[in-house]
């Protein structure tokens, strides 16, 4: 069981641009605790850089990041690092090197790791550390060093390395990036049992449609810069079975294009918009559709007309 209880997440109006593009836009989402969230949505649409604002390596422009209750960009250093050793995390996105993993250590060293410093007992760190060799696809490299394998073999020990322990708090960025079809499976079960287990709260980012269904929980999605559904993954992809379909149950290609910027240059200093411009426009719409119908009736000569 973890050190302590299983943490919810919340993003309050988190904004974020990065290399002058808008990446989030007054981003609100509350992930439940002790549940599996996936966090789907289009390639490059801000999931990774949410992941990092998460686990305490990018802050946001403005906006929270509360795990538990404790902000994670107001935490002082020593309370972050505690923070952080409650967080088993995989980094996805375009990481050049995994830090969790450790080069001088092989295989089985690195995911037997974290369980020495949960001061776990050496005959549950060495069935633990078995269990999930096998599970990765793992066990015939077990005493190798992570510099004599592949880049997506390396990926599944920083995979285990972040699952192993039972902490509170989970993180897994492109969950399924150097995973073959057997391993993902596996992988799945091995999130599932694990979750069952700890009672942790899940984060997991994918594009994989049916590894979402299959992991069963919840489900958020990112588009435009905004979190634009957050519900069971069984009902919101109810029918979904190809990116085609879930772009166009989430309205991921929004014809409004990305969301505006959230500030504006005012007399030389930022100020908050306090107003929603894709809002603003589907109000100038509806308006404008609604006088042409009102002037078209009085051109028939209708009830509204002289
Ligand atoms: N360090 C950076 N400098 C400039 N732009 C960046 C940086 N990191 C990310 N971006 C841009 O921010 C946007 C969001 O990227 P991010 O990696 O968070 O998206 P993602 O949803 O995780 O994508 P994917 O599903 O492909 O992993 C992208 O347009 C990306 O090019």
């Amino acid at each position: 069981m973890p050190d302590s209880a299983a943490p919810d997440i919340r993003f309050e109006n988190i904004s974020t641009s990065l290399g002058g593009e808008v990446v989030h836009q007054r981003l609100r989402a509350e992930i439940p605790a002790g549940q599996i969230t996936v966090l789907m949505g289009p390639s490059g649409g801000g999931k990774t850089t949410l992941v990092r604002h998460l686990v305490g390596l990018v802050p946001p422009d403005t906006g929270r990041v509360l795990v538990g209750g404790r902000s994670v960009w107001d935490l002082d250093p020593k309370s972050l690092k505690a923070l952080r050793a409650e967080m088993g995390v995989l980094l996805g996105g375009a990481t050049l090197f995994e830090p969790s993993v450790f080069g001088s250590q092989t295989v089985r060293e690195n995911l037997a790791l974290p369980l020495h410093l949960r001061n776990v007992d050496e005959e549950s760190i060495y069935a633990t550390t078995v269990w999930w060799l096998q599970t990765l696809g793992l066990d015939t490299v077990a005493d190798q060093l992570p510099e004599q394998l592949s880049a997506r073999m390396r990926r599944r020990v920083a995979l285990g390395a972040a699952m192993v322990g039972d902490r509170p708090l989970i993180v897994l960025d492109d969950v399924d990036l150097g995973l073959d079809a057997p391993t993902t499976a596996r992988t799945v079960e091995a999130i599932l049992t694990s979750q069952r287990r700890s009672g942790a709260t899940m984060l997991i980012t994918t594009h994989d449609i049916d590894l979402a269904k299959a992991l069963d929980g919840r489900l958020a999605v990112l588009a435009n810069g905004r979190i634009v559904a957050n519900g069971p993954t069984r009902e919101l992809l109810a029918g979904v079975d190809d990116a085609e379909e879930f772009d166009r149950r989430f309205h991921v290609l929004d014809w409004m294009g990305p969301p505006m910027p959230e500030i504006e240059r005012s007399g030389g200093r930022f100020r908050e918009l306090t107003f929603d411009p894709q809002l603003v426009i589907m109000a100038l719409i509806a308006f404008a559709a609604v006088l042409a119908v009102v002037l078209a009736m009085r051109a028939a000569g209708g009830p509204l007309g002289p």
